[in-house]
């Protein structure tokens, strides 16, 4: 499985942790940036960036960090076919995937720590989507996307 990150200016730490940990399972991460954190960055930029990274096929599932992990889930979710879920604590991070079969999952560095970023994450990528029922009703969101022209 490979991961893609991405995050903005007050994100970077955790970003770097999350990757880390990821790393330390040998699961492949490839960072999108941004790479330093001395300038501020707009986190639509970097949303945008894992989102079609996703699509593309360059990687499987992304993890996005902003502030509160909110804004550059928003952009990511104006891509079609993405499906990001802004998450503080696990149990909401697995179903995410079990049920909606998320493809971004996000997180806020002023909004959870370390330790607990890290248990929800693992409980996501360990999580595999359930398909059947569930699947009718992420059909139904694609339809959404499909009567508004965006697939
Ligand atoms: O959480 C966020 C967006 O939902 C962002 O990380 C920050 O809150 C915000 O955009 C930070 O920007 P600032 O110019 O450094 O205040």
């Amino acid at each position: 499985m490979k991961i893609g990150f991405g995050c903005d200016h007050v994100s970077m730490t955790l970003k770097n942790i999350l990757i880390s940990h990821l790393e330390s399972r040998e699961i492949e991460c490839i960072d999108y940036g941004p790479y330093t954190s001395t300038s501020k960055v707009n986190y639509p930029e970097y949303g945008l960036k894992v989102a079609e990274a996703i699509i593309a096929g360059e990687c499987d599932r992304g993890v996005l960090v902003c502030g509160t992990g909110v804004g550059i889930s928003l952009a990511a979710n104006k891509v079609p076919g993405i499906r990001a879920v802004v998450c503080s604590e696990p149990y909401t991070a697995k179903l995410s995937k079990e049920h909606n079969n998320s493809n971004i999952l996000s997180m806020g560095e002023r909004v959870v720590g370390a330790e607990l970023a890290k248990m929800i994450l693992d409980s996501w990528i360990e999580a595999e989507f359930e398909g059947g029922r569930h699947q009718d009703r992420v059909n139904m969101i694609a339809d959404i996307e499909r009567k508004y022209g965006a697939i």
